[in-house]
């Protein structure tokens, strides 16, 4: 009698640590927190980014703007070259590559050091060109979209690439305001694609965290929040369990 109850008890208790497990295997991703150096005092960008390391960040989010892409201008592949001297080969460098021609720097980038290349869909006409030239010289594939572009835009390409990025503020400027109205594109994009890397950058800090790990963000940039504060270790630890606790929330709900 007692035998017989406990075997469909049994079958329930493994059915459902099954399913944690297939779930956990399929959402590949986990959260990790990536500075970005625009807000730092530019003259000191190796000890800034050496720092961020020490502070716990899990890569680092370099931009690069044209003057064109975007109305201002920072820095391009010489400085690369110097940050992945002065750091050492380990920092992952997501560049975040706001440029009109984003196909003339892959090599570059490359050569210099770079690990990922996140390109902006509006700045080309031909993504699955730029995708495969990207990944030949050997470094992971971003696309970025920004405030005006929609996701479905970006969703042809998902499943070639390593990572999307979506923008939530206009490209171009450290230190804006966090746009909530971009989450329902990083949503969707979750619900469609549940082990893409899907990145968000612009504004995200203590205050804004929450929205973006539960809409299923796991790659997080943030600039002024980090750099600005007097303890980033915290602010790094801090951002890095909220979305850690949203991931594992989201792999129990499935
Ligand atoms: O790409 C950009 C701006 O265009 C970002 O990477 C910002 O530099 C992030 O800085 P905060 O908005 O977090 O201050
Ligand atoms: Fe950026």
């Amino acid at each position: 009698m007692i035998r017989s109850r406990a075997v469909p008890l049994l079958c329930v208790v493994l059915r459902s640590a099954c399913r944690r497990q297939s779930s956990s295997s399929s959402m590949a991703y986990s959260a990790k927190i990536g500075p970005s150096i625009l807000s730092s005092d530019l003259s000191c960008l190796g000890s800034e980014c050496v720092r961020m390391m020490e502070c716990g960040a899990d890569y680092l989010h370099l931009d690069v703007m044209d003057g064109h892409f975007v109305p201002n201008i920072t820095f391009g592949h010489p400085m690369v070259e110097c940050l992945r001297k002065c750091v050492g080969q380990d920092p992952f460098f997501d560049m975040h590559m706001m440029v009109s021609r984003p196909e003339q720097w892959v090599k570059a980038m490359a050569a210099a050091g770079a690990n990922q290349y996140t390109f902006h869909l509006e700045a080309t006409s031909n993504p699955g060109n730029l995708i495969k030239e990207i990944k030949a010289s050997g470094m992971k594939v971003g696309l970025a979209i920004k405030p005006g572009t929609t996701v479905q835009e970006l969703a042809p390409w998902a499943n070639q690439i390593d990572m999307a990025l979506v923008m939530t503020v206009e490209p171009g400027f450290g230190g804006q305001k966090f746009m909530e109205d971009m989450m329902p594109k990083v949503s969707w994009l979750r619900s469609k694609f549940p082990s893409l890397d899907i990145e968000v950058d612009g504004g995200v800090g203590p205050d804004t965290i929450h929205k973006c790990a539960e809409a299923g963000a796991n790659m997080i940039v943030s600039g002024s929040a980090v750099i600005s504060s007097d303890d980033p270790r915290s602010v790094i630890a801090l951002l890095r369990t909220v979305v850690a606790e949203a991931i594992q929330k989201r792999s129990l709900d499935r």
